[in-house]
């Protein structure tokens, strides 16, 4: 049996997809070196095997989990009690236990793991899987600054990462966890709307690409507020202070601020519905 699992994944949806092939594109786990563990879907596992040559195995998952220096925990919230169940014995303390998962907290995880059990929690986005993930760390109770460090390194692969206090992560979960579909469901309006006005699909996703990708840089290279760099495409009286109007009187960034606050408290919900009392096997 192979010993030299770096990553164990238990979970092999869409995060953990994107983490792995941001670890395998920035070279910081040869494909050997991860393994994946799902609950029963085998076309899944096959198509990750075929894409990215790493080991899902079929027997001896508990040894794979015994032995991974780091276990991912990447199943949905309403899952993690039973997969803590089936997989939580395999765990021990000289492991480090990063947990995506929204809105169960650390120490909920560390109650159903051996005492003493490292857990961190991250919260990245699914841009992980093209090396852009924004992702936010927190340390559990036997989490020491190596382990940060560590799980720091793993994210920085796949994009940047910041550290926060655990009362900030269903916050976190909000912004940037969930962020990229809000950017995706704009990016959808305005593609239908230059769609609709007659333009040419491949033309409006042309444009319409290079335009966010243009603002984005705008902002991270001249450091300048977006509240300025706004105004500067805001001729008095133009085409654009016309549009912003319109977005003022559909409250587009009151929505957006009531999304944000409306996932944060969604985060809180799931963890709450899910904090049923611990039985340790
Ligand atoms: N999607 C996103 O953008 C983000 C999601 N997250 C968090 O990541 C987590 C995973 O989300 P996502 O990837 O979208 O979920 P998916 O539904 O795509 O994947 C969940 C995976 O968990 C597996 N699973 C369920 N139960 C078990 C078990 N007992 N043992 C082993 N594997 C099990 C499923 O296997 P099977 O298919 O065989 O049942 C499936 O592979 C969630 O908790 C979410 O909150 C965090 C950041 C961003
Ligand atoms: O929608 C969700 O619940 C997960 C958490 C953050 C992004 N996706």
């Amino acid at each position: 049996m192979e010993n030299n699992t770096l990553y164990c994944f238990i979970g092999a949806g869409s995060v953990a997809e994107a983490i792995i092939s941001g670890i395998i594109r920035e070279g910081k786990a040869a494909p050997g070196e991860i393994a994946v563990i799902n609950r029963q879907n085998r076309d899944r596992l096959q198509s990750l095997i075929q894409r990215f040559q790493i080991r899902c195995p079929e027997e001896e998952k508990v040894e794979t989990i015994r032995n991974a220096r780091n276990l991912i925990l990447a199943v949905k919230p309403k899952d993690m009690a039973d997969a803590l169940r089936q997989w939580g014995s395999a765990i021990h303390s000289g492991q480090r236990v990063i947990s995506v998962v929204a809105g169960l907290s650390t120490s909920w995880i560390e109650e159903r793991l051996a005492p003493g059990t490292t857990v961190i929690r991250a919260m990245p986005n699914t841009s992980s899987m093209v090396g852009r993930s924004a992702t936010a760390l927190c340390p559990g109770r036997h989490a020491g600054e190596k382990d940060l460090e560590e799980a720091r390194r793993t994210f920085d692969a796949i994009g940047s990462t910041v550290t926060v206090e655990e009362q900030h992560m269903d916050t976190v979960t909000g912004l940037s966890g969930s962020g990229p579909a809000y950017i995706y469901y704009m990016v959808e309006a305005l593609e239908q709307a230059g769609i609709t006005q007659g333009l040419d699909q491949q033309i409006v996703r042309q444009l319409t690409l290079q335009t966010l990708v243009g603002a984005a840089h705008m902002l991270l290279e001249t450091g300048e507020a977006p509240a300025e760099l706004r105004k500067k495409v805001t001729s008095p009286g133009g085409t654009t202070m016309a549009a912003l109007e319109t977005l003022d009187s559909h409250q587009f960034q009151q929505a957006l601020i009531h999304a944000v606050s409306r996932a944060k408290e969604r985060s809180k919900e799931l963890g709450e519905a899910w904090n049923t009392p611990s039985v340790r096997t």
